[in-house]
């Protein structure tokens, strides 16, 4: 399958955003012809301590709908993007100061909660979500990091919980993942079909 033709099998699957990297370390740097994706999916472009005008420059190419931080970038980097959403990522293993958020509430529009690991993201760890009981604010965040089929009743179950209230979606990655940025279509299928239906 062409790799167009691989974007447009999980376009088909009608996620909400669709990830595309743009860091040139990362396997799954995105250096392609980008497909046509329905208007409905936000195309999300991936950085990580990327030059501002880098950004705003693939914003326009792309035509991207979000950027998703995933390195250090100030409050104020953040709140020079615009037209654009912004998901400023944290990355959080067994504990997490909420303290740092406080900056970041009017510069960006989601906080995504990811995993603290040896990479700036794709780490395939979750962390302990238990430190979200603790989240002080009321931006929806996604969750993130080392979500795939084994954690479907663990996502279900914190789901259910109190501290996911402002859950507002997952990102799922490696763990989809025959070879980096070549997704298992089936196996994504079956997440969303499991979620979807019992949540
Ligand atoms: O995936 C990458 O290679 C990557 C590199 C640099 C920055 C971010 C990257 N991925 C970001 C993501 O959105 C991932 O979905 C997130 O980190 C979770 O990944 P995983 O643990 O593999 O589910």
């Amino acid at each position: 399958m062409k790799y167009k033709d691989h974007i447009e099998a999980v376009a088909n699957l009608q996620p909400d955003f669709l990830g595309f990297i743009f860091y040139n370390k990362s396997a799954r740097n995105f250096d392609s012809i980008m497909p046509d994706i329905p208007k409905s999916i936000k195309k999300v472009g991936v950085f990580v301590d990327e030059k501002l005008e880098t950004v705003k420059e693939t914003i326009e190419k792309y035509n991207l709908q979000a950027v998703q931080l995933h390195g250090n970038e100030t409050p104020e980097y953040c709140a020079q993007i615009n037209n654009v959403e912004v998901i400023k990522v944290f990355s959080i293993k067994d504990e997490f100061n909420f303290d740092v958020l406080q900056p970041y509430e009017k510069a960006c529009d989601y906080y995504l909660f990811d995993t603290k690991g040896k990479l700036p993201g794709g780490n395939g760890y979750t962390f302990n979500w238990n430190v979200l009981k603790h989240y002080p604010s009321t931006k929806p965040y996604f969750l993130s990091g080392g979500i795939g089929l084994n954690e479907i009743e663990s996502v279900l179950s914190f789901l259910r919980r109190q501290e996911s209230q402002y859950c507002y979606a997952l990102d799922v990655n490696s763990k989809f993942e025959i070879e980096p940025g070549l997704k298992n279509i089936e196996e994504l299928e079956k997440f969303i079909t499991h979620l979807s239906i019992r949540t």
